[in-house]
């Protein structure tokens, strides 16, 4: 068995970790951290993991999580940058499910993060792990910098289009919904039922910090510098996140043919028949992306709709992937549940 630790158990990043781990085979969570609640069994903060899991909250210990073979990080932005360097050096593996290490840009990230790099040295090394994109390079990878939900959703959803080079550079918008669970576990007003109930939004549109995350991926796709508009809005509902995404066809293409070759080998990708509407609850629980394209009215727009769930293909379900790829696991392992519908 492999031995796993989580730093931050308690977030929905962490617990989501803890409800795929149990159906994983092949892996023990032998450390799971939580400063709030060190000394408390899991299963009385989380009834759904009666029965799974026999293991208490720990204080995050650099001896404990070092005797691990690969460890989550399910923290704030800039927690795992100050721990990492240490338990590298130990033989362990990472995976951060946090932004600490997914901009090559280290003054960018510095703006768009609001703090200095402790360890700007292991961003060069560190592989973003989207696997439809770098799957060989996570294979050998010491550090997986796992990607945000947005940019996974719209990564996925343009790259076919990039990287064949059909598409204008310029003017392509990224246009997506998210469930409030997005916004973490944390107590605040905005994510209030009251405020969210019966209401829609859209947020962060003059700079939102997953604009930089996008644009460095489909840059790498392009090999080139790429424009993009992204408007985040927040959804009245918990899961889930919807991404319309538009681009400017420079070429004729049978795009639904691209799309289906391009991910025919993906386990996680799923090209829905043309003409087809992805629903996020397609999508609830499970590490899946489903997608369709449109050239509504066979005019030059491409519409691309793109369907997650931020928690799963969004973040814990990816870093599972990403595990299992780095361990030389089957790569669907604890992965292959079956969405909640209705
Ligand atoms: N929610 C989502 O859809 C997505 C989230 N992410 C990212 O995953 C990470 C976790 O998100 P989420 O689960 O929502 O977060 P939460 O804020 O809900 O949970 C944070 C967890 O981290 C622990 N923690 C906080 N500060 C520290 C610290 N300094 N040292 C050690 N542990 C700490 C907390 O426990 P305690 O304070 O008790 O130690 C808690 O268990 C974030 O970086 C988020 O951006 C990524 C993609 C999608
Ligand atoms: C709905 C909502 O608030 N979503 C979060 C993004 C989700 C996320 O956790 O992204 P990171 O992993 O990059 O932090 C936001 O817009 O800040």
């Amino acid at each position: 068995m492999v031995k796993v630790g989580i730093v931050g158990g308690t977030g929905y990043t962490g617990v989501e970790l803890l409800r795929l781990l149990a159906g994983h085979p092949q892996v023990e969570v032998t450390v799971i951290t939580s400063r709030a609640e060190a000394g408390r069994p899991v299963a009385d903060i989380y009834p759904n993991l009666r029965g799974h899991f026999d293991i208490a909250f720990s204080e995050p210990d650099l001896a404990t999580l070092g005797a691990c073979d690969l460890v989550f990080f399910a923290t704030p932005n800039g927690t795992a940058m100050k721990l990492v360097p240490q338990l590298l050096e130990q033989g362990c593996r990472v995976v951060d499910l946090a932004a600490d290490f997914r901009l090559q840009d280290i003054p960018l990230w510095e703006q768009w993060y609001g703090m200095t790099h402790s360890c700007p040295e292991l961003v060069a090394e560190a592989v973003y792990g989207l696997p439809e994109l770098n799957r060989e390079a996570i294979r050998s990878a010491r550090l997986v910098a796992n990607p945000g939900c947005y940019p996974t959703a719209a990564t996925l959803g343009f790259l076919p289009l990039i990287e064949s080079g059909l598409v204008r550079l310029s003017g392509l918008v990224a246009d997506c919904k998210s469930g409030v669970s997005g916004a973490g576990r944390g107590a605040s007003v905005g994510t209030l039922m009251g405020e969210v109930g019966e209401s829609f939004k859209a947020y962060g549109v003059p700079g939102h910090r997953h604009m930089p995350e996008i644009r460095q991926n489909l840059a790498q796709l392009a090999d080139q510098s790429i424009d993009l508009t992204f408007v985040p809005h927040l959804l009245p509902m918990i899961r889930g996140i919807h991404a319309t995404l538009y681009a400017t066809l420079t070429d004729e293409a049978d795009l639904q043919s691209l799309y289906e070759t391009r991910f025919s080998h993906e386990p996680f990708v799923d090209v829905l028949p043309a003409g087809s509407h992805p629903e996020t609850r397609s999508v609830r629980g499970v590490n899946h992306c489903r997608i369709a394209v449109h050239r509504p009215q066979d005019g030059d727009t491409v519409v691309v709709l793109a369907v997650i769930d931020n928690l799963v293909k969004g973040a814990a379900g990816q870093a599972i992937q990403n595990m299992n790829i780095m361990l030389g696991l089957e790569e669907t392992l604890g992965l292959q549940a079956v969405a909640l519908l209705p």
